[in-house]
């Protein structure tokens, strides 16, 4: 590769060059930037570009390898500081204003977040001399494979499991919000994991930056070296010539070995139309080659590889993937069940001590998914299988409801990621649902000595005094951020909420820091946005699941026209079922339309009516309202009314309209 690249070296450099120009966000690169420029203190290979198939895995031994992920509290700017990368390398070009490169969801696009974990492998010349640009011939290539991970806390696993191909991180941190609680949260993934750790102070473009402020809280808070740290804008391009230099100096290499049988870690799978199911791995020790016979350890199945290669930035093939390298195997499994996350592959003939995985994803919400007009089951059953190809985390049960007919119940990691996989359903595949108002998994204890968790409120007995004898609740311990004079409120929240402070201290004279133990009922549902109005949007906000706690809790249920509607069911802490319950009918009062008979709306505990509404009856006649005799215009009216039908779900009489199900979602 390396003669093919210096003879269209200058080409592709003055190509390359021509496009860093034309993206005028990036001007430290001015026009006597040359491929070695001084004040990149580095040679640059721009012949990653040229996609060609024939690159030479075998010559990146692991010394030449550094594998890293992109860790940051949300929009600190880990997918602006990627892509800022990947065309330093020449591995994307791209054009001013176009969407971030790893970020390729719709829903992310949209939502301006990361959901997914990305990898994408770069290649970079460099010079350990730094500066002496005529050494250029004599610099190292290096075989560097970037994660960037999502922010939010919902897809923290996904963090978690990318740290496991990793042997550092860049710490992202802006430098004007400084450390935030998902700074924390993962400081201590990518240290308990044992990474190399490089702290980058991002967006030192903004007039209010205040990088020494933020060099102090990662000394107080982490330990961090002020010196270690990077100031860099990914915006504007000032100071990225320091990142990957940092990254092939601070981080060491993967330590596999070579000469071992073969193990590879599986990473993460999803499923393409024309391939099959594709499966990033990282090869931890020995060779895989396409064509070699590799089993799963969890299932003893046995595939063939039919294509091996590197994410650069697509499906890449290679041919190879050798010890410490990160890349995509694509071996004829048919569905991603096959594919288990944390699973480690080998050649069939070698047996081989497993690797220790992952720990499994924690669902921490459930609801139930149900197909907004009944008849299509069929359809979503389908679109829900497919989606959960390529999104392993959400757990799936068939159930059925006596209101809604035949659904499903899914477990979520947080209302966050329910509100991505409904979205998804709606733009990837067009499946229209009704969801149940989310639950979180609660522990009952019942007269007979067993103990059940419950997932769905429906499978408790309406009458918790016969048959439950004890109840528990998951707890999360929640970190929080926030600027110092807005504690009050704050602890105020926190105990309205059943919280239990655990730690208070500052991360410096105007951020304080406090820990909670926290119901998670408590916290999935709005905590978070009255978090932020309550702190005029300043806080910040992580959580990590605890233990469960014994708590007083009740089976609320929704009862129309003296028929209880298992959909609407909620379990609720006994203190808090009054509130909650008059929430219900209000909102339910709001969305059911008034019909031709009075309709009784109840809340209640077993027999115990604890909150009621009526909405009155009314003759309502759409073709009423059609004076003369314009045939077009009833029909119009008729099939709106038809349309309107779909979307409702009778219960006993009453027609509820999808709107109703969604506006008990929010009841906290
Ligand atoms: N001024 C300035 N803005 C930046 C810089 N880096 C990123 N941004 C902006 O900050 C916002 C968030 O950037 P992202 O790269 O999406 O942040 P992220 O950390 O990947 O976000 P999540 O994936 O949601 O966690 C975007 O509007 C970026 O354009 C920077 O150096 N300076």
């Amino acid at each position: 590769m390396g003669s093919i690249c210096r003879a269209s070296k200058t080409l592709k450099s003055q190509k390359y060059l021509s496009l860093i120009h034309a993206y005028s966000n990036f001007p430290p690169f001015s026009s006597t930037f040359t491929l070695n420029d001084s004040r990149l203190g580095v040679a640059h290979d721009f012949c990653s570009n040229s996609r060609q198939n024939s690159i030479d895995l075998a010559q990146y031994s692991p010394e030449r390898i550094r594998n890293f992920s992109i860790i940051a509290h949300v929009d600190h700017g880990k997918s602006t500081l990627a892509d800022r990368l990947l065309e330093l390398t020449g591995t994307i070009k791209r054009g001013h204003g176009q969407p971030q490169y790893l970020d390729k969801l719709q829903v992310e696009r949209e939502r301006g977040i990361t959901v997914k974990a990305q990898t994408a492998t770069m290649f970079h010349k460099y010079n350990h001399n730094g500066a002496n640009i005529k050494d250029a011939d004599k610099a190292t290539t290096y075989l560097l494979n970037l994660i960037d991970t999502p922010g939010h806390v919902d897809f923290s696993y996904e963090v978690s499991r990318s740290l496991a191909a990793c042997q550092g991180a860049l710490l992202v941190v802006d430098a004007v919000q400084g450390v935030q609680a998902q700074t924390v949260a993962n400081f201590y993934l990518a240290f308990e994991s044992n990474l190399a750790i490089i702290p980058v102070i991002n967006k030192i473009d903004q007039p209010t930056a205040d990088p020494e402020r933020v060099k102090a809280q990662l000394k107080s808070m982490f330990d961090l070296e002020p010196s270690d740290c990077l100031l860099t804008s990914a915006k504007t391009g000032l100071g990225l010539e320091q990142v990957l230099p940092s990254v092939i100096d601070r981080i060491p290499p993967p330590s596999g070995n070579t000469s071992s049988p073969l193990r590879m870690l599986l990473l993460d799978s999803y499923y393409d139309e024309y391939k099959g199911v594709i499966c990033h791995v990282a090869i931890v020790d020995g060779v895989l080659r396409k064509g070699d016979k590799i089993s799963s350890a969890a299932t003893g199945h046995t595939y063939e590889v039919a294509d091996v290669g590197i994410m650069h930035p697509e499906l890449t093939p290679t041919g190879v993937l050798l010890t410490g390298q990160v890349g995509y195997i694509v071996s004829g499994m048919r569905s991603t069940k096959e594919a288990r996350v944390g699973d480690t592959l080998h050649h069939s003939r070698f047996n081989v001590e497993s690797l220790p995985g992952f720990k499994p994803a924690k669902h921490m919400v459930f609801s139930g998914l149900y197909p907004a007009d009944g008849s299509d089951f069929d359809a979503l059953n389908h679109a829900i299988e497919r989606l959960t190809c390529n999104d392993a985390s959400v757990s799936v049960t068939k159930e059925s409801s006596s209101a809604l007919g035949l659904g499903f119940r899914c477990g979520f990691l947080g209302l966050l990621h329910m509100d991505v996989f409904h979205q998804r359903l709606e733009q990837e595949h067009g499946a229209h649902v009704i969801s149940t108002v989310p639950t979180v998994p609660y522990i009952f204890e019942y007269s007979d000595g067993s103990k059940v968790q419950v997932q769905n409120p429906a499978m408790l007995p309406s009458n918790p005094n016969k048959r439950v004898t004890a109840s528990w609740e998951p707890t999360v311990i929640a970190t929080i951020i926030i600027p110092s004079e807005y504690v009050g409120p704050v602890i105020t929240l926190c105990s309205e909420r059943r919280g239990q402070q655990l730690e208070y201290s500052f991360v410096d004279s105007q951020r304080a820091f406090m820990k909670y133990r926290l119901p998670l009922r408590e916290i999935v549902v709005d905590f978070y946005n009255e978090l932020k109005s309550i702190t005029s949007g300043y806080a910040s906000f992580d959580y990590e699941d605890s233990d469960y706690q014994e708590s007083d809790l009740v089976k609320l249920d929704i009862v129309l026209n003296g028929q209880s509607v298992d959909a609407m069911a909620t379990i609720v802490h006994k203190l808090k079922a009054q509130r909650v319950g008059r929430e219900l009918v209000e909102k339910l009062k709001k969305f059911i339309d008034r019909q031709m008979f009075e309709i009784t709306i109840q809340a209640a505990i077993g027999a115990k009516v604890i909150a009621r509404e009526t909405i009155s009856a009314m003759r309502k006649n759409v073709l009423a309202k059609c004076y003369g005799g314009d045939v077009t215009r009833k029909r119009k009216l008729l099939e709106k009314q038809k349309e309107g039908k779909k979307r409702m779900k009778r219960v006993g009489s009453v027609d509820i309209p999808q709107e109703a199900f969604h506006a008990l979602l929010r009841v906290s």
